[in-house]
């Protein structure tokens, strides 16, 4: 007997719709379950030029969450980045997939790398988190907000609105578009935000531990352990995603290694600190995640990390 079909909640965007059956199909091959993708306008699709002022990516997780706990959906797929670090009442991450290249990638005209923009080039990304380690590095360039999705931002360039953008290679590689990466930056130049490159599953509560537990069987390891670390230092330095909070971990040779940085918009100021524990057995990675990440947050704080973070409140949010 063919198992009941379990209906995936997903955006209708091509990273959304990409992601959401990069995932069904991971399902299918390891259950045999099959996935039937729902397609959800949320408020946000509707109204997308007035995004930033309708609260970043929040409406379209909302969109989502609402069809979940009204029951038209059985799961959701969510860029994890795009997720707030409280957990949502009823509803459970019941996966959180191996993650995609976590860095962020510059896009630039006639092939340019980031050292090769002339003074003055402007530079598109409305994200305070890219645009303090960018300026940090770069005080030389104009940072420009810009809204859209990956394709109409990159078709700024063609335009000649922009010299450059810069945007997630995990959401480049979605929507097909990695021809267009003039540059990769390294966690040294710019750490990516929070859970960048992982997605989240998510069910109600009741059915995670219940008749959906077989969605557990696409959750990496690994990758909970490092985006736990990450997103614990932005919790705890109650930071939302639109603060300039970069983090990243990664498991090596039985160790946990977290790096994070919170700069100021304009470059100037910026507390950066690194750790790592020790991790013997899997089993124990989330705990000694949580350790990392809160004792890490900790010591940012005594260097004056949230006094950036409170200071940089009022910028745009857009990650
Ligand atoms: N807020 C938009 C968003 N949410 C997730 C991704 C990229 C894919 C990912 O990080 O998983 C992007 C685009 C970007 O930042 O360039």
């Amino acid at each position: 007997m063919t198992p009941a079909p379990a209906r995936l909640g997903t955006r209708r965007s091509t990273m959304a719709t990409t992601q959401s059956q990069a995932v069904a199909d991971a399902i299918t091959e390891r259950t045999g379950v099959p996935v039937e993708l729902m397609l959800i306008t949320s408020f946000g699709d509707v109204t997308k030029a007035h995004l930033t002022q309708l609260g970043g990516t929040g409406v379209f997780v909302n969109a989502l969450r609402d069809e979940l706990l009204g029951g038209g959906i059985e799961f959701a797929v969510h860029s994890l980045k795009d997720l707030p670090t409280s957990p949502a009442e009823g509803l459970t991450l019941v996966a959180i997939t191996e993650r995609d290249d976590p860095r962020d990638a510059l896009c630039a005209r006639d092939g340019l790398k980031f050292a090769d923009l002339p003074a003055g080039a402007r530079v598109g990304t409305g994200s305070p988190r890219r645009v303090a380690q960018l300026a940090a590095l770069r005080p030389d360039l104009d940072y420009v907000p810009i809204r859209g999705n990956a394709e109409t931002r990159l078709g700024k360039i063609a335009s000649g609105d922009v010299d450059a953008v810069v945007l997630a290679h995990a959401g480049l590689a979605r929507v097909g578009r990695l021809d267009d990466v003039t540059e990769v930056f390294e966690p040294e130049q710019m750490l990516p935000a929070p859970g960048q490159g992982a997605l989240a599953v998510e069910c109600r509560t009741a059915d995670a531990a219940g008749d959906l537990a077989y969605l557990a069987v696409v959750d990496h390891a690994e990758t909970r352990a490092e985006v736990t670390a990450e997103r614990i230092v932005l919790a705890e330095l109650e930071a939302g995603c639109a603060a300039p909070v970069g983090a990243f971990a990664e498991c090596r040779d039985g160790r946990l290694r977290l790096r994070a940085a919170v700069v100021a918009p304009d470059g100037g100021q910026a507390v950066r600190r690194e750790g790592a524990v020790r991790i013997g057995d899997f089993r124990d990675a989330p705990e000694a995640a949580v350790h990392l990440g809160r004792e890490l947050a900790r010591e940012m704080i005594a260097q004056g990390a949230d006094r950036i973070v409170a200071g940089a409140a009022s910028a745009g949010r857009d990650d």
